[in-house]
């Protein structure tokens, strides 16, 4: 078979793979069929069909995005099952799948929200958040453990699942003012995020959200963000 050209093209081959699904990514499926029920009553009620299928087409891309994730028991340390993402920047086809996502994910925040400055976290968040900013036309700022950056920084001690750090982000790299969305490829107990956001008040930015690819639930990172939007791709708790 030759390769799907974009996301709508993953989400077909998505719907015809017989490999049984996860209860999360039956969850999604759930959500992704439920759209396309409601397809014909939305467009009835004056929704654009384009938008019904935008959202049944990222429901279908997120059951791929999820199945390309890998899990890792007792990594990097026993009793921690890491979940690596970085099989989504192996297949073209997946990462621009995951950018398109991502990309439609912010526009949940809302207009008033759109980000001057995407602030990414070292390191996954660098993976994917230069490449959004760019869809965007927003600027990307770093967020990088101490010591890793020239010139006057700002730090902020943080607890993570699996240890203590530092992270710094460079002074006058953010505007006073300026709405900034920080992104990370996971949230787990929320500490690295929470101290980037508190990076991103020092110098004065707005901080409009967070956006993560994925979230383990049960981990509760969302309570240390201060109430902050909080827009996540994925979860799961397995
Ligand atoms: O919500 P938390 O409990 O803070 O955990 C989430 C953070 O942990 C991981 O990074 P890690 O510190 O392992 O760094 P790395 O990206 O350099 O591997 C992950 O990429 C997040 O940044
Ligand atoms: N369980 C986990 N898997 C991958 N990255 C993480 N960062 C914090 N917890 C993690």
């Amino acid at each position: 078979m030759s390769a799907p050209a974009d996301a709508a093209q993953v989400a077909a081959q998505t719907s015809t793979d017989k490999t049984p699904l996860t209860s999360v990514e039956a969850a999604v499926l759930a959500t992704s069929t439920a759209t396309d029920a409601g397809h014909s009553h939305d467009a009835s009620r004056g929704q654009s069909s384009s938008a019904a299928a935008g959202a049944s087409e990222l429901a279908r891309t997120k059951i791929t995005l999820l199945g390309a994730l890998k899990h890792f028991p007792d990594f990097p340390i026993p009793g921690i099952n890491f979940i690596d993402i970085l099989p989504l920047f192996q297949d073209p086809i997946i990462h621009n799948a995951l950018l398109r996502a991502l990309e439609l994910q912010v526009q949940e925040f809302g207009e008033q929200a759109k980000p001057d400055v995407i602030v990414g976290l070292d390191a996954r968040g660098f993976l994917f958040g230069p490449s959004l900013a760019l869809r965007l036309n927003s600027s990307f700022v770093p967020v990088r453990k101490k010591g890793k950056m020239p010139g006057p920084c700002v730090t902020a001690a943080y607890e993570k699942e699996y240890g203590t750090d530092f992270f710094q982000i460079q002074e006058g790299a953010v505007k006073p003012g300026q709405k900034v969305l920080v992104v990370d490829d996971i949230i787990a107990t929320g500490g690295s995020a929470a101290a980037a956001g508190s990076l991103v008040k020092q110098l004065g930015g707005n901080l409009v959200g967070y956006l993560f690819i994925l979230e383990i639930p049960v981990l509760n990172g969302r309570s240390k963000l201060d109430g902050v939007q909080t827009v996540t791709l994925l979860e799961t708790n397995e």
